[in-house]
């Protein structure tokens, strides 16, 4: 068997493998990328893109229920449902009937090489491909290999769960019809996204979460309004439990609740969180155990490995499993790559360097797409009393500035900022409520630039948005 010298390999073509690749082929260096299944990765075809055509529709609809003059024109029934079928159609869409044709032919434009098969570690810069006509490739990365395989659901340790044809995000987010009912267990992003999603959708959906929060690590309030706007809809949650058991008979699920009790329905999906996608990528022939977690430093080099060579980005490292986080670890990772290879290694230090991936512990951002939506950057009060900061949070309703109350009738939201005392700067903020998406990057701007809030206090808001919360969070915290 030939071996192929290539300066990088990357194994995985998710969002975080391919942006490694686009950013290192144009700095000049000749990248190998290797996918084993669709070019795009699990956030192309049955996660992030997928949910979100599925919640789109929905969220429009409830938002158009708010406001009279538009509700009325609709169908009449202000009931909030939607054609299903062409939700449904419109996501097939989204996802490409599965074909990743356009990604691959985007990859190859970029002027990476698309290697399709299963790769896997064989040694210090060694990549083996198997193919699925059981052919093996081997290549040699002269620079560096990045391991960008992704993450796979955990399955919680419920007897009976791999018999009864479980759903995980896959099944879940690519179901060709709604379900008649369903039992979500988890209440974290993908349970309350697919709860809000199916249920609009014309499912009865039951959602067990075994903490005593939905949303846990979010602010308590996140958590708070979903499980009320869930539980308005007509999903039945059931907190601080779990299922015990799980068995199918015929077209039916049962599931018997750690309480004793028991639920039914036509599927059992699974939303328990996640795990690195590392087993089989022969990290055991690199001195590291199979499956385990990528660990790496600031830079995305795996630590543990001698010879700067072996890195890690996205889902495997089990940081911030968010695709945008993954890209940003991607653009780190190239960043770093190139330098090295040019010997360029003083630029590497800094914690604002653009090769360091300080967000990651600072500033993650996120956008959960339930209704109301949460929208967070950087720590909850909680995790930053954790950290040992002096911090104090203020809240402010959204619907009560001029432009919540124009955005919907009976606007609910609510903003919250958590203030680091002692330097006078914001660290974290949520937002929760309708339409509060895209007025999350004001706030990572002020948590990413440490904007001291007298100097915030000119970033004045236009009349009449609801960026004005901006401005009453700094009244209320007392300037
Ligand atoms: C239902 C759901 C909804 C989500 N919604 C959002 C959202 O709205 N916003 C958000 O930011 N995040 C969201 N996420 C998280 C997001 O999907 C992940 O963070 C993101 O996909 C991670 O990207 P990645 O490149 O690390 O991994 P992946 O997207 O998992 O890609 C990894 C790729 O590596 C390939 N691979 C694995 N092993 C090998 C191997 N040995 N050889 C070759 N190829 C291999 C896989 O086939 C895959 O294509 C969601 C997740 C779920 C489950
Ligand atoms: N919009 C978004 O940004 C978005 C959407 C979906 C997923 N994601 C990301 O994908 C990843 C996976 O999401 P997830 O929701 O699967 O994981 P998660 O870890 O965020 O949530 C899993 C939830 O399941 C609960 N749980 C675990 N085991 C359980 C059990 N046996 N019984 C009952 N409850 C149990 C946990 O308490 C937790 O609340 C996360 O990192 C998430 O941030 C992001």
């Amino acid at each position: 068997m030939s071996t192929q010298e290539i300066d990088v390999v990357v194994l995985g073509a998710g969002p975080a493998g391919e942006n490694v690749a686009d950013r290192v082929v144009r700095a000049g260096l000749s990248v190998a990328i290797v996918e084993s299944e669709r070019a795009g990765g699990e956030c192309s075809y049955w996660a992030c893109i997928p949910s979100k055509a599925l919640l789109r529709p929905v969220e429009l609809r409830a938002a158009a229920d708010r406001m009279p003059g538009v509700r009325e024109v609709l169908d009449g029934s202000g009931d909030g449902s939607v054609d299903a079928d062409a939700v449904l159609a419109r996501r097939d869409e989204f996802v490409h009937h599965f074909d990743d044709s356009s990604q691959a032919d985007w990859i190859g434009s970029t002027g990476a090489l698309l290697v399709r098969g299963r790769g896997r570690l064989s040694g210090e810069r060694r990549v083996e491909v198997d193919h699925d006509d059981g052919t093996t490739t081997s290549l040699a990365a002269t620079r560096a290999v990045v391991v960008a395989t992704g993450s796979v659901p955990t399955m919680p340790p419920v007897n009976g769960i791999h018999d009864v044809g479980a759903w995980t995000n896959r099944e879940a987010t690519g179901a060709p019809r709604v379900p008649g009912s369903m039992i979500i267990l988890g209440g974290g992003a993908v349970g309350c996204e697919l709860a809000t999603a199916w249920r609009r959708l014309g499912s009865s959906v039951t959602l067990v979460q075994h903490g005593e929060r939905l949303l846990p690590t979010m602010e308590p309030a996140a958590g708070e309004r979903v499980l009320s706007s869930l539980r308005d809809d007509g999903v039945d949650v059931r907190l601080g439990t779990s299922v015990s058991a799980v068995r199918r008979d015929g077209s039916t699920v049962h599931a018997t609740l750690d309480d004793g009790g028991e639920v039914t329905a036509d599927e059992f999906v699974v939303a328990a969180g996640r795990r690195p996608g590392t087993r089989g990528v022969g990290l055991d022939t690199v001195g590291m155990r199979d499956g385990d977690v990528l660990p790496v430093d600031d830079t995305t080099l795996v630590t543990g490995v001698d010879g700067e060579w072996l890195y890690a980005v996205g889902d495997c490292t089990d940081r911030a499993k968010l695709t945008h986080m993954g890209k940003y670890q991607a653009r780190a990772c190239a960043d770093v790559i190139v330098a090295r290879s040019k010997g360029e290694t003083a630029m590497l230090g800094g914690r604002y360097a653009k090769t360091a991936t300080t967000a990651e512990r600072t500033a993650v951002t996120q956008v959960v797409f339930t209704d109301p939506q949460v929208a967070a950057v950087g720590l909850t009060e909680r995790a930053a009393r954790d950290a040992g900061l002096d911090v104090e949070s203020v809240s402010y309703d959204i619907g009560s500035t001029a432009g919540g109350s124009l955005q919907a009738d009976g606007y609910s939201g609510l903003a919250t900022i958590v203030v680091d005392r002692e330097r006078r700067v914001v660290v974290g903020a949520t937002l929760v409520g309708q339409d509060v998406t895209d007025m999350l990057h004001a706030a990572t701007v002020m948590v990413v630039g440490e904007v001291p809030l007298e100097r915030l206090w000119h970033a004045v808001p236009s009349f009449p948005t609801m960026s004005e919360v901006w401005l009453r969070l700094l009244e209320s915290y007392g300037l």
